[in-house]
């Protein structure tokens, strides 16, 4: 029988894990996705037929795995709400929350319940996730199991052996989607400043991403090497990449990279209010 999942919290995140788990098989009726406001919840009942509910504490009762997936500001109180249904079931508890560390997470939620952090990424919807899971002591084998799973039904999953690890996640994958999206931006952009109409510029651009990024995995060459094979001696891709590498997008990339991981930890020590 498949695990019951519950999900709290039905944003961006947890629809994207939702929607790929549904298509991977999983039962829609074996997932539950809890909101404050049935307005929200109603469309995403009609188009996916999992199960929702407005009372945290009740989503939980039944669940085999529990999704922490809203904001980090709000974590604390939706904690505090499901800490005496979480500790009288104990399921599997996952947190895809950035920056909140399991002994925050495990003091809200009374402690000792076996946690995993997970740091997943959005492209998750289309079955092509990329996630960083972490666990905790109480987690069992079958429960690391269990997570991962769940997680590789909408993409690739990586554990790590320590936590702060997660914020390093953060900044490779967690939130990397949004520095593609801005590179097809400005692709796009620069595309039509050369006289392509916007949406061939567009296709072309995302097209060619997507093209790199299954060569880069089915590939048995580096990298680098790839790359090496569209430079022809003398010729234009040499003379984009130079201008790549003399405009400082790999010190660029390292800095906004470095950003991202330490507002992970700012976040952590915010919120850490034990
Ligand atoms: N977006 C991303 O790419 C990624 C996000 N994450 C993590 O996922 C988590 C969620 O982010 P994201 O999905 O983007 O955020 P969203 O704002 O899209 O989703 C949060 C959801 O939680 C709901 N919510 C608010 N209060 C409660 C409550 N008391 N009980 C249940 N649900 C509630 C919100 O409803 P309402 O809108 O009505 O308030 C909303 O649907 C965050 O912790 C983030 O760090 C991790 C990796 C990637
Ligand atoms: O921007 C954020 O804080 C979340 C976490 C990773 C991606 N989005």
């Amino acid at each position: 029988m498949a695990s019951r999942v519950t999900f709290i919290g039905a944003g961006n995140m947890a629809g994207a894990i939702i929607g790929g788990m549904i298509d991977h098989g999983h039962p829609a009726a074996a997932i539950t996705a809890t909101s404050p406001s049935d307005e929200f919840l109603a469309p995403l009942r009609a188009r996916l037929g999992i199960r929702t509910e407005t009372d945290n504490a009740a989503a939980v009762r039944d669940a085999d795995i529990v999704v922490l997936a809203v904001k980090p500001q709000i974590m604390r109180g939706v904690c505090e709400g499901l800490r005496d249904a979480l500790q009288a079931r104990r399921p599997l508890v996952i947190s895809v929350a950035a920056g909140l560390t399991a002994d925050t997470l495990q003091t809200w939620l009374g402690g000792d319940l076996p946690l995993v952090r997970c740091m997943p990424n959005t492209p998750a919807l289309v079955g092509a996730g990329a996630a960083g899971m972490f666990a905790t002591a109480e987690v069992s084998a079958a429960q690391r199991d269990q997570a991962s799973e769940l997680l590789e039904a909408v993409g690739l999953v990586e554990w790590v052996e320590e936590e702060g690890l997660l914020d390093a996640v953060t900044a490779v994958s967690g939130s990397a989607p949004a520095y593609f999206f801005l590179m097809f931006e400005a692709m796009e952009e620069a595309g039509v400043k050369l006289g392509l109409p916007a949406e061939t510029a567009r296709r072309l651009a995302i097209q060619t991403a997507l093209g790199a990024a299954r060569m880069a995995q089915q590939s048995e060459f580096s990298p680098d090497r790839l790359k090496r094979n569209v430079m022809s001696p003398g010729g234009t891709t040499e003379r984009a990449i130079e201008h790549l590498e003399r405009a400082g997008l790999r010190q660029t990339l390292s800095e906004a990279m470095d950003a991202c991981a330490a507002r992970a930890r700012e976040m952590a020590s915010e919120l850490d209010q034990r």
